[in-house]
């Protein structure tokens, strides 16, 4: 079966997509501490303008993604030309220090992340259905190297059987990543209007014990 994501680009239903970039990175992501080069793997990155703001900082940018409607509109924006190329089973794109793969992040092997330093997820968790989210969890604590730091934003909701988005309480994110991960929260915010509720997360590979 069609993923629901692709449809949904196709529809243009994006309405979780920004329009600037996303306060708690910008408040955040400094005191992490991660090195000026590291790169910084975004799984399903969507056309996030957050991608632009880590590349501004100096960080390579890998960004994976289902929909090649994404990955056009996000390169889009800028005139600078884009390389295209076939690698390990993706559609890569990249635009100075930003590569975008198209594909299934599942399929996404370590090899083709061996030089990630540090990781940002904004909206992957919620994306996904529960079954899923323990997949997803598993699978970026495989990509990561140990020591490699993070932010999560994450969201709940009043409806725990809609999505997406999907409602994901703190002590589901606690404890889909502790097993891999440190976690701390740094901020669960307001309620907006609809009952939505962010929270910011950092995160760091746990390393192998010494
Ligand atoms: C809620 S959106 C968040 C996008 C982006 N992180 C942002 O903040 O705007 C989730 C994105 O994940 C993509 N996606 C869903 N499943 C995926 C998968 N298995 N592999 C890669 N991308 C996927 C969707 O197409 C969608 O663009």
């Amino acid at each position: 079966m069609k993923n629901p994501w692709r449809q949904r680009w196709k529809e243009g239903r994006i309405g979780f997509h920004l329009h600037e970039t996303h306060p708690a990175l910008v408040r955040y992501w400094p005191a992490l501490g991660v090195g000026p080069g590291a790169k910084v793997l975004v799984p399903l990155c969507g056309k996030s303008l957050d991608m632009r703001w880590l590349a501004e900082q100096g960080h390579p940018v890998l960004g994976i993604e289902l929909a090649p409607e994404a990955i056009e509109q996000f390169f889009a924006q800028r005139s600078a030309g884009v390389a295209r190329y076939p690698q390990a089973g993706f559609d890569v794109s990249r635009q100075g220090n930003v590569e975008l793969w198209c594909g299934d992040f599942f399929h996404l092997h370590i090899q083709q992340a061996a030089e990630v330093g540090a990781f940002y997820d904004r909206a992957s968790l919620i994306a996904l259905p529960p079954a899923t989210r323990e997949r997803y969890a598993f699978h970026l604590a495989q990509l990561v190297p140990p020591g490699a730091q993070g932010l999560l934003i994450s969201l709940t909701h009043d409806d725990q059987e809609a999505g997406p988005p999907f409602s994901v309480s703190g002590q589901e994110i606690e404890r889909l990543m502790t097993p891999n991960f440190r976690l701390e929260l740094l901020e669960n915010g307001e309620a907006d209007d609809r009952g939505r509720c962010e929270s910011v997360w950092a995160l760091k590979r746990r390393g192998p014990l010494v």
